[in-house]
Protein backbone atom coordinates (compact mmCIF):
# COMPACT_ATOMS: atom_id res chain seq x y z
CA UNK A 1 0.00 0.00 0.00
CA UNK A 2 1.68 3.22 -1.24
CA UNK A 3 1.01 6.34 1.06
CA UNK A 4 2.22 9.80 1.76
CA UNK A 5 5.96 9.95 3.64
CA UNK A 6 5.28 11.38 6.91
CA UNK A 7 8.75 12.46 7.26
CA UNK A 8 9.01 15.17 4.14
CA UNK A 9 10.11 18.00 5.11
CA UNK A 10 10.67 19.95 1.70
CA UNK A 11 10.00 19.94 -2.18
CA UNK A 12 6.60 18.67 -3.71
CA UNK A 13 3.86 16.99 -1.44
CA UNK A 14 1.11 14.22 -2.66
CA UNK A 15 -0.99 16.41 -0.22
CA UNK A 16 -4.01 17.97 -1.28
CA UNK A 17 -4.58 16.42 -4.97
CA UNK A 18 -0.99 17.10 -6.16
CA UNK A 19 1.63 15.31 -7.83
CA UNK A 20 4.06 14.53 -4.93
CA UNK A 21 6.55 11.13 -3.11
CA UNK A 22 4.64 8.10 -1.89
CA UNK A 23 6.93 5.05 0.11
CA UNK A 24 5.87 1.76 0.49
CA UNK A 25 6.65 -0.69 3.71
CA UNK A 26 9.34 -2.32 2.11
CA UNK A 27 11.94 1.30 2.17
CA UNK A 28 11.14 2.29 -0.80
CA UNK A 29 10.56 6.37 -1.63
CA UNK A 30 8.66 6.93 -4.90
CA UNK A 31 9.67 10.40 -6.33
CA UNK A 32 7.31 11.68 -9.78
CA UNK A 33 9.34 12.39 -12.65
CA UNK A 34 8.97 15.97 -12.97
CA UNK A 35 8.13 17.65 -16.28
CA UNK A 36 10.63 20.23 -18.38
CA UNK A 37 13.05 17.61 -18.27
CA UNK A 38 13.88 17.23 -14.39
CA UNK A 39 12.56 13.75 -14.09
CA UNK A 40 15.05 12.37 -16.90
CA UNK A 41 17.87 15.08 -15.45
CA UNK A 42 17.20 13.33 -12.01
CA UNK A 43 17.33 9.47 -13.50
CA UNK A 44 20.53 10.27 -15.60
CA UNK A 45 22.38 11.38 -12.91
CA UNK A 46 21.00 8.32 -10.00
CA UNK A 47 22.28 5.96 -13.39
CA UNK A 48 25.45 8.07 -13.36
CA UNK A 49 26.12 7.83 -9.51
CA UNK A 50 25.34 4.14 -9.72
CA UNK A 51 28.00 2.53 -12.27
CA UNK A 52 30.22 5.27 -13.30
CA UNK A 53 33.97 4.54 -11.63
CA UNK A 54 34.43 8.43 -11.59
CA UNK A 55 31.79 8.91 -8.76
CA UNK A 56 34.28 7.44 -5.43
CA UNK A 57 32.35 4.27 -3.75
CA UNK A 58 32.89 6.41 -0.56
CA UNK A 59 30.55 8.78 -2.10
CA UNK A 60 27.95 6.94 -3.76
CA UNK A 61 27.05 4.24 -1.59
CA UNK A 62 27.33 6.69 1.73
CA UNK A 63 25.88 10.16 0.58
CA UNK A 64 23.79 9.06 -2.18
CA UNK A 65 20.15 7.74 -2.34
CA UNK A 66 20.44 3.98 -3.82
CA UNK A 67 18.27 3.78 -6.90
CA UNK A 68 16.38 1.02 -8.08
CA UNK A 69 15.38 2.41 -11.36
CA UNK A 70 12.13 3.76 -12.26
CA UNK A 71 8.21 2.08 -11.78
CA UNK A 72 4.99 3.66 -13.59
CA UNK A 73 2.77 4.20 -10.45
CA UNK A 74 -0.85 5.95 -10.20
CA UNK A 75 -0.11 9.25 -9.26
CA UNK A 76 -0.98 10.87 -6.25
CA UNK A 77 -2.70 13.32 -7.76
CA UNK A 78 -5.06 11.34 -9.23
CA UNK A 79 -4.01 11.92 -12.85
CA UNK A 80 -3.29 8.19 -13.71
CA UNK A 81 -0.50 6.67 -14.25
CA UNK A 82 3.01 8.70 -13.82
CA UNK A 83 6.87 7.06 -14.10
CA UNK A 84 8.35 7.17 -10.39
CA UNK A 85 11.99 7.10 -9.65
CA UNK A 86 12.62 4.29 -7.51
CA UNK A 87 14.64 5.43 -4.35
CA UNK A 88 15.70 4.26 -1.25
CA UNK A 89 13.75 5.78 1.35
CA UNK A 90 16.29 6.71 3.85
CA UNK A 91 14.10 7.57 7.04
CA UNK A 92 12.49 4.05 7.17
CA UNK A 93 14.64 2.35 9.04
CA UNK A 94 14.12 4.96 11.94
CA UNK A 95 10.71 4.95 14.34
CA UNK A 96 10.95 9.02 14.83
CA UNK A 97 13.45 10.78 12.83
CA UNK A 98 13.92 14.31 13.46
CA UNK A 99 15.03 15.60 9.35
CA UNK A 100 16.35 18.86 7.82
CA UNK A 101 16.55 19.75 4.12
CA UNK A 102 19.63 22.29 3.43
CA UNK A 103 19.22 24.01 0.03
CA UNK A 104 22.83 24.10 -0.70
CA UNK A 105 24.24 27.03 -3.01
CA UNK A 106 23.88 31.00 -2.99
CA UNK A 107 22.79 30.95 -6.24
CA UNK A 108 19.50 28.21 -6.81
CA UNK A 109 19.54 29.08 -10.69
CA UNK A 110 21.16 26.76 -13.43
CA UNK A 111 23.45 28.44 -16.54
CA UNK A 112 20.50 28.75 -19.62
CA UNK A 113 17.74 29.27 -17.40
CA UNK A 114 14.84 31.74 -18.60
CA UNK A 115 14.47 35.08 -17.10
CA UNK A 116 11.69 34.47 -15.17
CA UNK A 117 13.31 31.26 -13.56
CA UNK A 118 16.34 33.23 -12.96
CA UNK A 119 13.76 35.85 -10.92
CA UNK A 120 12.17 33.46 -9.22
CA UNK A 121 15.03 32.06 -7.64
CA UNK A 122 17.03 34.96 -7.23
CA UNK A 123 13.91 36.25 -5.19
CA UNK A 124 13.93 33.59 -3.28
CA UNK A 125 18.06 33.03 -2.83
CA UNK A 126 17.95 37.40 -1.84
CA UNK A 127 14.57 36.54 0.96
CA UNK A 128 16.38 33.52 2.36
CA UNK A 129 19.86 33.05 3.89
CA UNK A 130 20.80 31.66 0.42
CA UNK A 131 22.74 34.87 -0.04
CA UNK A 132 24.08 35.71 2.91
CA UNK A 133 24.94 32.13 4.34
CA UNK A 134 25.58 30.46 1.16
CA UNK A 135 22.53 27.78 2.26
CA UNK A 136 18.75 27.81 3.56
CA UNK A 137 16.94 25.71 5.55
CA UNK A 138 14.00 24.26 3.26
CA UNK A 139 12.34 21.99 5.18
CA UNK A 140 12.46 19.86 9.08
CA UNK A 141 10.53 18.06 11.06
CA UNK A 142 12.21 17.88 14.48
CA UNK A 143 11.09 15.14 16.90
CA UNK A 144 11.62 15.90 20.90
CA UNK A 145 12.12 13.31 23.96
CA UNK A 146 9.45 14.92 26.04
CA UNK A 147 6.77 12.06 27.63
CA UNK A 148 4.49 14.67 28.97
CA UNK A 149 1.16 13.92 28.20
CA UNK A 150 -0.60 16.37 25.77
CA UNK A 151 2.97 17.43 24.78
CA UNK A 152 3.02 17.96 20.63
CA UNK A 153 6.13 15.59 20.09
CA UNK A 154 7.34 17.49 16.79
CA UNK A 155 7.55 20.81 14.98
CA UNK A 156 7.35 21.24 11.81
CA UNK A 157 7.54 25.05 10.54
CA UNK A 158 6.36 26.53 7.87
CA UNK A 159 7.86 27.80 4.51
CA UNK A 160 7.00 31.20 5.45
CA UNK A 161 8.60 30.26 9.02
CA UNK A 162 12.15 29.27 7.24
CA UNK A 163 12.44 30.93 4.11
CA UNK A 164 12.98 34.45 6.88
CA UNK A 165 16.13 33.16 9.09
CA UNK A 166 18.94 35.12 10.04
CA UNK A 167 22.50 33.68 10.80
CA UNK A 168 21.27 33.38 14.05
CA UNK A 169 18.36 31.58 13.54
CA UNK A 170 19.65 29.20 11.76
CA UNK A 171 22.48 28.31 14.44
CA UNK A 172 19.95 28.04 17.08
CA UNK A 173 17.93 25.85 14.37
CA UNK A 174 20.89 23.92 13.59
CA UNK A 175 20.84 23.46 17.55
CA UNK A 176 17.39 22.59 17.89
CA UNK A 177 18.16 19.49 15.58
CA UNK A 178 20.35 18.31 18.26
CA UNK A 179 18.34 19.10 20.97
CA UNK A 180 15.89 17.71 23.03
CA UNK A 181 14.10 20.11 25.52
CA UNK A 182 11.24 21.28 23.10
CA UNK A 183 7.71 19.63 23.66
CA UNK A 184 5.19 21.98 21.43
CA UNK A 185 5.51 23.96 18.81
CA UNK A 186 5.97 27.22 20.77
CA UNK A 187 8.29 26.07 22.64
CA UNK A 188 9.57 24.66 20.31
CA UNK A 189 11.00 28.35 18.95
CA UNK A 190 11.15 30.15 22.50
CA UNK A 191 13.45 27.67 24.83
CA UNK A 192 16.69 27.61 24.36
CA UNK A 193 18.31 24.22 22.83
CA UNK A 194 20.16 22.13 25.29
CA UNK A 195 21.93 20.09 22.62
CA UNK A 196 21.23 17.52 24.53
CA UNK A 197 22.58 14.86 21.52
CA UNK A 198 25.22 17.71 19.92
CA UNK A 199 28.25 14.91 20.02
CA UNK A 200 26.94 12.15 19.20
CA UNK A 201 24.92 13.31 16.31
CA UNK A 202 27.29 16.13 14.72
CA UNK A 203 30.36 15.41 16.69
CA UNK A 204 32.32 11.69 16.54
CA UNK A 205 34.31 9.75 13.74
CA UNK A 206 30.78 8.78 12.46
CA UNK A 207 29.41 12.14 12.68
CA UNK A 208 27.45 14.42 10.82
CA UNK A 209 30.44 16.86 10.59
CA UNK A 210 32.52 14.13 9.67
CA UNK A 211 30.60 13.20 6.70
CA UNK A 212 29.84 16.59 5.52
CA UNK A 213 33.86 16.84 5.51
CA UNK A 214 33.90 13.86 3.31
CA UNK A 215 31.34 15.63 0.58
CA UNK A 216 33.53 18.43 0.75
CA UNK A 217 36.23 16.52 0.01
CA UNK A 218 35.29 15.27 -3.24
CA UNK A 219 33.20 18.75 -4.15
CA UNK A 220 37.02 19.87 -3.89
CA UNK A 221 37.89 17.95 -6.69
CA UNK A 222 34.91 16.54 -8.28
CA UNK A 223 34.68 17.94 -12.00
CA UNK A 224 31.99 16.21 -13.48
CA UNK A 225 28.71 17.76 -12.06
CA UNK A 226 27.36 21.39 -10.89
CA UNK A 227 24.44 20.48 -8.36
CA UNK A 228 22.30 23.74 -8.77
CA UNK A 229 19.22 23.71 -6.24
CA UNK A 230 19.94 20.00 -4.65
CA UNK A 231 20.24 19.89 -1.31
CA UNK A 232 22.08 17.67 2.14
CA UNK A 233 19.19 16.06 3.80
CA UNK A 234 20.38 15.43 7.75
CA UNK A 235 18.31 13.05 9.73
CA UNK A 236 18.63 11.81 13.22
CA UNK A 237 16.86 9.54 15.12
CA UNK A 238 17.44 10.71 19.10
CA UNK A 239 15.36 7.63 20.88
CA UNK A 240 18.05 5.27 18.78
CA UNK A 241 20.88 7.44 19.48
CA UNK A 242 19.66 7.19 23.68
CA UNK A 243 19.45 2.99 23.16
CA UNK A 244 22.79 3.30 21.28
CA UNK A 245 21.59 1.76 18.20
CA UNK A 246 22.68 3.95 16.05
CA UNK A 247 25.65 6.12 15.50
CA UNK A 248 25.42 9.87 14.92
CA UNK A 249 23.25 11.03 12.10
CA UNK A 250 23.24 10.74 8.25
CA UNK A 251 23.86 12.92 5.67
CA UNK A 252 22.60 12.53 2.07
CA UNK A 253 22.47 14.50 -1.23
CA UNK A 254 19.42 14.74 -2.71
CA UNK A 255 17.18 16.18 -5.93
CA UNK A 256 19.40 16.03 -8.96
CA UNK A 257 16.89 18.02 -11.05
CA UNK A 258 18.81 20.53 -11.63
CA UNK A 259 22.40 19.44 -11.85
CA UNK A 260 24.28 20.28 -14.86
CA UNK A 261 27.42 19.34 -16.82
CA UNK A 262 30.33 20.61 -14.70
CA UNK A 263 32.48 20.97 -18.25
CA UNK A 264 35.84 20.14 -16.37
CA UNK A 265 35.12 22.68 -13.41
CA UNK A 266 34.93 23.21 -9.92
CA UNK A 267 31.35 23.25 -8.08
CA UNK A 268 32.31 26.39 -6.42
CA UNK A 269 28.90 27.62 -5.78
CA UNK A 270 27.90 24.01 -4.11
CA UNK A 271 31.52 24.14 -2.57
CA UNK A 272 31.02 27.41 -0.69
CA UNK A 273 27.51 26.47 0.52
CA UNK A 274 28.22 23.11 2.25
CA UNK A 275 31.75 24.86 3.67
CA UNK A 276 29.59 27.30 5.21
CA UNK A 277 26.99 24.79 6.32
CA UNK A 278 30.27 23.20 8.01
CA UNK A 279 31.30 26.13 9.60
CA UNK A 280 27.77 26.46 11.58
CA UNK A 281 28.14 23.02 12.63
CA UNK A 282 31.87 22.93 13.86
CA UNK A 283 30.91 26.61 15.45
CA UNK A 284 27.91 24.42 17.33
CA UNK A 285 30.02 21.67 18.49
CA UNK A 286 32.86 24.15 19.50
CA UNK A 287 31.33 26.50 21.56
CA UNK A 288 28.27 25.42 22.61
CA UNK A 289 27.17 28.03 25.16
CA UNK A 290 27.92 31.41 23.57
CA UNK A 291 25.28 32.69 21.58
CA UNK A 292 22.62 30.85 23.49
CA UNK A 293 23.46 32.53 26.68
CA UNK A 294 22.89 36.18 24.81
CA UNK A 295 19.58 35.98 22.92
CA UNK A 296 16.82 33.58 22.73
CA UNK A 297 14.98 32.95 19.56
CA UNK A 298 10.95 34.60 19.69
CA UNK A 299 9.43 33.15 16.84
CA UNK A 300 9.48 35.94 14.37
CA UNK A 301 13.25 35.17 12.90
CA UNK A 302 14.71 38.19 15.47
CA UNK A 303 16.22 37.79 18.59
CA UNK A 304 15.84 39.35 21.70
CA UNK A 305 18.23 40.18 24.55
CA UNK A 306 17.93 38.54 27.55
N1 LIG B 1 15.39 9.15 -0.82
C1 LIG B 1 14.63 9.78 0.07
N2 LIG B 1 14.27 9.17 1.21
C2 LIG B 1 13.47 9.80 2.13
N3 LIG B 1 13.03 11.05 1.97
C3 LIG B 1 13.36 11.72 0.86
C4 LIG B 1 14.18 11.13 -0.14
N4 LIG B 1 14.35 12.03 -1.15
C5 LIG B 1 13.66 13.12 -0.77
N5 LIG B 1 13.07 12.95 0.42
C6 LIG B 1 12.18 13.88 1.12
O1 LIG B 1 11.47 14.65 0.16
C7 LIG B 1 11.80 16.04 0.28
C8 LIG B 1 11.87 16.67 -1.09
O2 LIG B 1 12.82 15.99 -1.88
P1 LIG B 1 13.34 16.63 -3.24
O3 LIG B 1 14.10 17.86 -2.94
O4 LIG B 1 14.05 15.54 -3.98
O5 LIG B 1 11.96 16.99 -3.95
P2 LIG B 1 11.58 18.14 -5.00
O6 LIG B 1 10.11 18.10 -5.14
O7 LIG B 1 12.42 17.99 -6.22
O8 LIG B 1 12.02 19.46 -4.24
P3 LIG B 1 11.99 20.98 -4.82
O9 LIG B 1 10.58 21.41 -4.86
O10 LIG B 1 12.83 21.75 -3.81
O11 LIG B 1 12.62 20.96 -6.18
C9 LIG B 1 13.08 16.09 1.09
O12 LIG B 1 13.15 17.29 1.85
C10 LIG B 1 12.94 14.86 2.00
O13 LIG B 1 12.15 15.16 3.14
O1 LIG C 1 6.16 24.43 -9.32
P1 LIG C 1 7.44 24.10 -10.01
O2 LIG C 1 7.55 24.59 -11.40
O3 LIG C 1 7.78 22.64 -9.90
O4 LIG C 1 8.56 24.92 -9.23
C1 LIG C 1 8.91 24.63 -7.91
C2 LIG C 1 8.39 25.70 -6.98
O5 LIG C 1 6.98 25.71 -7.02
C3 LIG C 1 8.87 25.48 -5.55
O6 LIG C 1 8.55 26.61 -4.79
P2 LIG C 1 7.28 26.71 -3.85
O7 LIG C 1 6.11 26.81 -4.77
O8 LIG C 1 7.26 25.46 -3.04
O9 LIG C 1 7.53 27.94 -3.07
C4 LIG C 1 10.41 25.39 -5.49
O10 LIG C 1 10.83 25.09 -4.18
P3 LIG C 1 11.78 26.04 -3.29
O11 LIG C 1 10.87 27.01 -2.62
O12 LIG C 1 12.40 25.11 -2.35
O13 LIG C 1 12.72 26.72 -4.21
C5 LIG C 1 10.90 24.30 -6.41
O14 LIG C 1 12.32 24.24 -6.36
C6 LIG C 1 10.45 24.59 -7.85
O15 LIG C 1 10.89 23.56 -8.67
P4 LIG C 1 11.99 23.88 -9.79
O16 LIG C 1 13.15 24.55 -9.10
O17 LIG C 1 12.33 22.55 -10.31
O18 LIG C 1 11.36 24.77 -10.82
Amino acid sequence: MLRFPEHQVAGHKAIEGKLGPLIDDYGNFYKPLQSKGRGSNEVACYKFFNSDPRVPNNISQRYIPNFHGTKVLNASDGSGLHPHLVLEDVVSCYSNPSVIDVKIGSRTWYPESSDAYVSKCLKKDRESSSITLGFRISGLKFVSCSLKENDSLSWQPDKEFLQNLSAEDVKLVLSKFVSCNFSSNDDAVSLRPDRAFVNEVFGGSNGILEQLLELKQWFEVQTIYHFYSSSVLMVCDRESVMNGKSSGGVVKLIDFAHVVDAKGSIDHNFLGGLCSLIKFISDILDSPLDYENNCIFNGNGTEDEQ
